[in-house]
């Protein structure tokens, strides 16, 4: 009797469950999305009583939809790359740099992670909401991750776990962001008067530490001081210091300093800010330059013995170096100077660049290097580069017979060649810039092989020698007839002074 009883309670109850829900799919059709949301959350309010888990969720936009939410973006960077390998569903898409295709969750798709041996999920979603605007009626879509964790894991998720995602979140998007580079150009901002803004292009130097021609020991100084910098936000906090570095890069034109910094770049995944001092009005305005640029970028002032003299007043236009050079980090610096041309003189002074570099104004934004280049080190205000403003100084010299070979294996894919004994004696003796050997063994024509190449090296290395053997003749000849020759009767005879008729003259 009890086992009929319980079958017709368990069909009852089993037809009611059914009913309900063929009635539930029915009214989540047709029933108003208000209406809709309010039974669900309440049913979400009775059910959460007996429910273990907690539920997080990353909206895409907030609010006025305007801007995208960072916490989803660095969620979503996070899961497409460490759950991309167990996700069963996944949507393709190109970067940013259209070069290779980016793979993250598809729609309601779960993953699990794991985290200090704890289970988390997350669930890709989204809901479709109606709009209604005054023209058209239309859905909008609202996507979301919601994370789904044990409530007795509570403190460790939201703490740790949520910190780890989104750090490394940010740093797979920084790693695969499209860089910048930025330079400051003049604009016209409300109401109306001229200032100078960043403006920036996609940065794409191909430029490293590999195929940069260099002492491998230096380079490797180099690499490391960088590596370690960019991984010392705790430290540079523990001492109280502002997260940035700056570097003095010095030698003579041609020698890399530009390239340097385009390998720096790209070491560590920066954007480049290329400052072209003379186009900045003042301090104030160079302040405002300061606070725009963004954290993980390098700050450049190319040619700073041009920019600035040592008595902190700023050069005059017409007086600014003239180096064709300086705008190959970026092309539109060349553009930039001719518009300039007639602008109000710059008041930009040495105390403002040294408060630029280290000022209160210079700790927002955080890991920043700040490098500046010259041609002339010496002609430099010793307080512009003192450590602690220029931490590092980096001398860029004529190409040695290593960094010959790295052009060697950049320019011709050699490691080796018989000719190598020739040109390691000549440029151990003859300075020469990597710019001009690297010039030398660009091939000129498709039939250039590597021993052509060579040759046209060891060549120009001679006419090298022979010039500077030929320089150096005539500097010795003009010391010897410089030096104050003697009358034959004992008295000195000095040519620059001399007001007497040319025949009475004493030979030189
Ligand atoms: N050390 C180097 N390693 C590899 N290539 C180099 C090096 N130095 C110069 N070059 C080559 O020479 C060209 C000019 O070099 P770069 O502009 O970096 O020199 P620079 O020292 O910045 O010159 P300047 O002082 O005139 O601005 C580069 O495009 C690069 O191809």
């Amino acid at each position: 009797m009890v086992a009929i009883n319980m079958t017709e309670l368990w069909t009852t109850m089993g037809s009611t469950l059914a009913s309900f829900m063929f009635l539930w799919a029915i009214i989540r059709q047709y029933c108003p999305y208000e209406v809709r949301r309010f039974f669900e959350k309440y049913t979400h309010r009775v059910m959460s009583y007996f429910y273990p888990y907690i539920r997080i969720s990353f909206h895409e936009f907030l609010g006025d939809r305007l801007k995208r939410s960072e916490a989803y973006s660095a969620v979503e960077a996070y899961l497409s790359a460490n759950t991309s390998k167990s996700a069963k569903r996944l949507k393709a898409e190109m970067g940013k740099d259209t070069s290779n295709l980016v793979l993250t969750m598809d729609e309601y798709e779960r993953v699990t992670d794991e985290f200090k041996g704890v289970k988390v999920w997350w669930v890709s979603s989204k809901v479709v909401l109606p709009t209604r605007s005054m023209s058209y009626s239309a859905e909008q879509e609202k996507r979301f991750y919601k994370l789904t964790f044990h409530k007795k894991y509570r403190e460790l998720i939201t703490g740790s776990y949520l910190e780890h995602v989104i750090r490394e979140g940010k740093e797979i998007r920084i790693r695969n962001r499209q860089r910048k580079l930025y330079t400051n150009s003049p604009g016209y901002k409300w109401p109306s008067f001229k200032q100078t803004m960043w403006s920036h292009i996609v940065f794409e130097h191909p430029a490293t530490f590999d195929t940069l021609a260099m002492e491998r020991e230096k380079k490797q100084e180099i690499i490391g001081d960088l590596l370690t910098f960019s991984k010392s936000k705790d430290f540079y906090a523990r001492i109280g210091k502002a997260w940035k570095r700056g570097y003095l890069l010095y030698g003579p034109p041609g020698t890399g300093k530009s390239t340097m910094i385009a390998a720096m770049a790209n070491l560590l995944g920066y954007d480049v800010y290329d400052l072209e001092l003379t186009a900045v009005k003042d301090n104030t305005e160079l302040r405002k330059l300061l606070i725009e640029t963004t954290s993980k970028s390098i700050i450049v002032i190319e040619d700073i013995d041009c920019s600035l003299d040592l008595t902190g007043q700023r050069k005059k236009k017409g007086e600014k170096c003239s180096d064709d050079e300086s705008e190959k980090l970026n092309p539109e610096a060349g553009r930039k100077e001719a518009n300039e041309e007639g602008s109000s003189s710059s008041k930009v002074t040495l105390s403002g660049l040294l408060n630029f570099i280290d000022g209160i104004w210079s700790a927002c934004g955080g890991e920043r290097l700040i490098v500046f280049t010259t041609n002339y080190v010496e002609k430099l205000d010793p307080a512009l580069i003192r450590r602690g403003r220029m931490d590092k100084h980096i001398q860029l010299s004529y190409c040695s017979f290593e960094g010959f070979k790295v052009l060697a294996k950049n320019y011709l894919n050699i490691e080796t060649h018989p000719l190598f004994y020739t040109i390691q004696r000549l440029i151990e003796e003859i300075k020469m810039t990597p710019a001009d050997v690297a010039e030398n063994l660009m091939p000129k024509s498709p039939l250039d092989d590597a021993e052509k190449c060579l040759s046209r090296l060891i060549e120009a290395l001679e006419e090298t020698k022979e010039t500077e053997a030929t320089i150096t003749n005539v500097e010795t000849e003009e010391l010897k007839q410089s030096t104050i020759p003697v009358k034959e009767d004992g008295e000195f005879c000095d040519h620059d002074k001399e007001t007497v008729e040319p025949e009475n003259r004493c030979q030189r």
